[in-house]
């Protein structure tokens, strides 16, 4: 996983078990597009590039990470998908609304994934600014989209 360098992309190789039959449900926000579409490439680029078969990989957008545990929920509660990637980007402003955000779309997204016992990865980069957002989404520090991917692809092998 990311090393104390901080890239997102890095990775081992340890509990990668074959994907081929596997099917990846992708919920992707829709604000912050620029990033999260981003985020979205490096997750199905991952996926593809450890064995996954396009076809096997179905995508939904939400309007905004606060529904992404929604969104998750209703890709978890279809019995043949087998992992749930949420992706997201929540940016800073001047109130405490990122927090609210933030602190719910973390939990949400862990309630689905203990209730439908299935891997659902929190892909959600919580920046204090757009430069952050955009280094971490194929940026200097890697792309979270890979993380999410790799770590749902790990789980599944657990
Ligand atoms: N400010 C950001 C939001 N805000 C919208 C919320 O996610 C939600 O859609 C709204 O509160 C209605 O429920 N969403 C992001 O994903 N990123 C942001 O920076
Ligand atoms: C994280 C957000 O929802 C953000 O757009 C809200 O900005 P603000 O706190 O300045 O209203």
């Amino acid at each position: 996983m990311a090393t104390s360098l901080k890239n997102l992309s890095q990775h081992s190789d340890k509990n990668i078990s074959d994907i081929s039959k596997k099917r990846f449900g992708i919920v992707v926000s829709e604000w912050n597009e620029e990033v999260t579409e981003s985020l979205y490439e490096g997750a199905l680029e991952t996926l593809l590039a450890h064995g996954a078969k396009k076809e096997n990989i179905y995508r939904k957008n939400v309007p905004g990470s606060f529904e992404l545990s929604l969104g998750g929920q209703r890709m978890a509660e279809v019995e043949e998908i087998d992992a749930v990637i949420c992706l997201g980007c929540v940016i800073q402003g001047e109130t405490r609304h990122f927090d609210f955000i933030c602190d719910a779309v973390a939990h949400g997204i862990t309630q689905v994934g203990l209730k439908y016992n299935k891997p659902v990865i929190f892909g959600v980069l919580t920046p204090e600014n757009q430069q952050q957002a955009l280094d971490r989404a194929g940026g200097k520090h890697g792309n979270k989209g890979d993380e999410a991917a790799i770590t749902a692809v790990k789980m599944l092998g657990f």
